[in-house]
């Protein structure tokens, strides 16, 4: 993770003196790899990393980028004390941390009246999104505030569970893997308080939806609603509580996952929603398209020996239209035929087996990624600045942070995955060129001579 804007560059002794300040506990190793002797070294990089990690010293520098390690489990190095503790504080003075980080950001904003970005790159599971979590909270609790700002900060708090029960699946990497990539920005006015924010999401990875690998599951939401959702509600979207029945949540094998709790999941994205502001309506067209989803998965056909092809599961379709509320037939009709436009002429022809099997596919995956993009969409209009003056953002600065999507060695056999690697490559390449190639041609400018460190 790096920041940008005024660039701390202290020399290394002032590094050295700073660091005999800390405690001992927290010199083990060295906090910033600038000030490894062996520099070169691959061996000696990943020893500091292991012997700061064995004293639960998961971040480190290198220079104004952060390092930080994912210790599998809970640090107390969160709370609000050590919030304070990293107020104002200059970047070595005292242990490296996710929120000097954060509030060197903050800092160099205000002072500079420069936006500033975090990104935050790394393999999935990695710990990028509790990253950028901890980067929120630092900021909802220690930026000054008022009734409004508060309420912001709720809605931003908030739509992480929202975002992660729409956006998020178990992977074999990551029981809670992001599956799609975002960009947050939090704007703030000349007073350095928030004003507002805005979420951009990009590459949801929506054929998740209709099919998951081996130990994998489908995105979270599916299986908190069976789980969490009560008998009423489960039978006005004429489902069952067991997943196993729902053919787009049985390819995975794996309806439940040890570590997590669907039905609190689901309590606290439902408490998410009314807290951001979605109306009891909005919540249940909502949840109808959850549903109809998982019906659309079970609607089957059968191959006729003309070679036509026809819906054998009428009642998922009767269901499928009542939820959605359109007509039965033109549903059944649309997924059984394609309409083709020739010379002003509308030409219907039937769909063989396989093209009816994809085009009942190709329509669930529209329709929650249509469905994700109303829901960012909701959220970024209760995050929305109040005031028309900020509205125009010229009157303020903004602190982004980027969260790469996690990337997976991926054999590009979809489309969709050579979209996120490609994506994954750019991201990678304007990191390398914010943080190593900017410094080299300060290098060069300045005449000193090092070896090449990174070529075009
Ligand atoms: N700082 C931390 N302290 C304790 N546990 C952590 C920390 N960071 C990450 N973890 C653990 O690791 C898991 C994975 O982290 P996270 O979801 O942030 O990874 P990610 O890099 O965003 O992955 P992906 O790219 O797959 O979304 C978390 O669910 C949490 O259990």
């Amino acid at each position: 993770m790096r920041y940008h804007g005024r660039e701390v560059d202290i020399e290394g002794r002032v590094r050295l003196v700073m660091e005999s300040a800390l405690t001992a506990r927290d010199r083990v190793g060295v906090q910033d790899f600038l000030l490894l002797e062996n520099h070169n070294s691959e061996a000696a990089f990943i020893e500091n990393l292991r012997r700061r990690l064995r004293e639960n010293l998961i971040y480190t520098y290198i220079g104004s980028v952060l390092v930080s390690v994912n210790p599998y489990r809970e640090l107390e190095i969160y709370s609000k004390q050590q919030m304070e503790r990293y107020r104002g504080i200059s970047f070595y003075e005292i242990s490296p941390h996710i929120y000097a980080l954060s509030d060197n950001t903050y800092r160099a904003m205000r002072t500079e009246r420069k936006d500033q970005c975090i990104l935050i790159s790394g393999e999935s599971g990695a710990g990028k999104t509790e990253a950028s979590k901890k980067i929120l909270l630092y900021y909802s609790v220690t930026c000054p505030t008022n009734d409004r700002m508060a309420s912001l900060g709720e809605c931003l708090l908030q739509s992480i569970p929202v975002l992660e029960a729409f956006g998020n699946a178990k992977t074999l990497r990551n029981d809670n893997s992001s599956r799609f990539g975002k960009y947050m920005d939090i704007q703030f006015d000349f007073r350095g308080a928030p004003v507002g924010g805005h979420i951009l999401n990009y590459l949801l990875e929506k054929s998740r939806v209709v099919h998951q690998n081996h130990g994998e599951r489908n995105f979270h939401i599916f299986y908190q609603l069976l789980d969490g959702a009560d008998n009423n509600l489960l039978n006005e979207l004429d489902l069952e509580r067991n997943p196993q029945k729902y053919q787009y949540l049985v390819k995975g094998n794996c309806p439940r996952i040890s570590s997590v709790s669907d039905k609190n999941n689901w309590k606290a994205v439902m408490k998410a929603l009314s807290v951001i502001g979605f109306t009891e309506e909005e919540v249940q067209n909502l949840l109808r398209i959850v549903g109809s989803i998982l019906h659309l998965g079970n609607a089957q056909f059968g191959e006729g020996e003309g070679g036509e092809t026809y819906i054998t599961t009428e009642p998922e379709i009767s269901t499928l239209a009542k939820l959605l509320a359109v007509d039965g037939s033109a549903l059944g009709e649309a997924l059984t035929h394609k309409k083709l436009k020739a010379k002003g002429e509308e030409v219907i022809s039937p769909l063989s087996f396989e093209q009816a099997l994809s085009a009942r596919d190709a329509l669930a995956k529209t329709m929650y990624r249509r469905t994700f993009n109303w829901l960012v969409e909701k959220i970024n209009q209760s995050l929305a600045p109040k005031d028309e003056l900020h509205r125009s953002s010229k009157s303020s600065t903004l602190i982004g942070l980027l969260d790469i999507y996690g990337f997976e060695v991926l054999q590009c056999n979809s489309f969709e995955q050579f979209c996120i690697n490609y994506c994954n490559e750019k991201l990678q390449q304007l990191f390398i060129e914010l943080t190593l190639k900017s410094e080299q041609e300060e290098y060069e400018t300045e005449g000193i001579a090092v070896s090449l460190l990174v070529s075009t």
